[in-house]
């Protein structure tokens, strides 16, 4: 069984896909954290992360691994963690230049694709391009607003800002931001994070 939880920057997925897999006793898996490990890595070696072939070929001599787990992933390079040093302002700003590349979502969808069920999926484009077949995919939205005020507990930086960058972020992520046709759209900005894992898992377990 595959559960994908796709939606928009700061919408609450990985805390949802976390809830919604430790209730249902199966790992996540997220995808986001794959396209966050190939931009520091390319920053990290002064890579143009607008060339993908170099992204490329720096990934196939410093290979990744994402290793998912019901309390979270880790992604490793080697014997060196990168989990802590994914969820920055410096990643946030180039990471959308990686992404954009065919080359380096191949690179991702592949590692996914390889994974053994079940798990539940986070990021954009679970439902559409990576599963399409999963059995329960769901989308989740907010106001840009109040992703920037759920981003600030998180972040130095002023909500006007984290909401601009939030925005911008959107704009660039739009080809692969569109919600799976079958997928159940949730708006979380009146709903708790307990309410939105509970949601879920009701349609799951239905
Ligand atoms: N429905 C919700 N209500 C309040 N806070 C939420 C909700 N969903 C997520 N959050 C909080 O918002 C922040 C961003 O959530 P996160 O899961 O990191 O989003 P994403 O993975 O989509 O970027 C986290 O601090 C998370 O705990
Ligand atoms: N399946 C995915 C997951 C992420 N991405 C891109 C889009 C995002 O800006 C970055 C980082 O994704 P991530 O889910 O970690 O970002 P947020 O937690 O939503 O801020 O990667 C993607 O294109 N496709």
């Amino acid at each position: 069984m595959i559960v994908t939880i796709d939606g928009v920057a700061a919408s609450g997925k990985s805390s949802v896909s976390g809830g919604v897999a430790r209730a249902l006793g199966i790992p996540y898996v997220s995808s986001g954290l794959l396209y966050r490990a190939a931009t520091l890595l390319g920053l990290d070696a002064g890579l143009d992360l607008g060339d993908p072939g170099a992204l490329l070929a720096h990934l196939s001599s410093h290979p990744v691994r994402l290793e998912p787990l019901a309390e979270g992933n880790r992604v490793w390079r080697a014997d060196r963690e990168l989990t802590d040093d994914l969820h920055s302002t410096r990643v946030d700003k180039g990471v959308s230049v990686v992404a954009a590349h065919p080359q380096v979502r191949a690179w991702v969808d592949d590692q996914l694709r390889a994974l053994p069920e079940p798990f539940v999926a986070e990021g954009r484009d679970m439902g559409t391009a990576v599963f399409p077949h999963a059995q329960h995919k769901f989308y989740l939205t907010a106001s840009a607003r109040i992703r920037a005020e759920r981003r600030a507990k998180e972040r130095p930086d002023d909500i006007p800002d984290i909401e601009a960058a939030l925005i911008r972020r959107d704009e660039l992520d739009a080809n692969q931001i569109a919600p799976a046709a079958d997928a159940q759209v949730l708006d979380t900005g009146p709903m708790t994070l307990d309410e939105v894992i509970t949601t879920i898992l009701r349609a799951v377990r239905a």
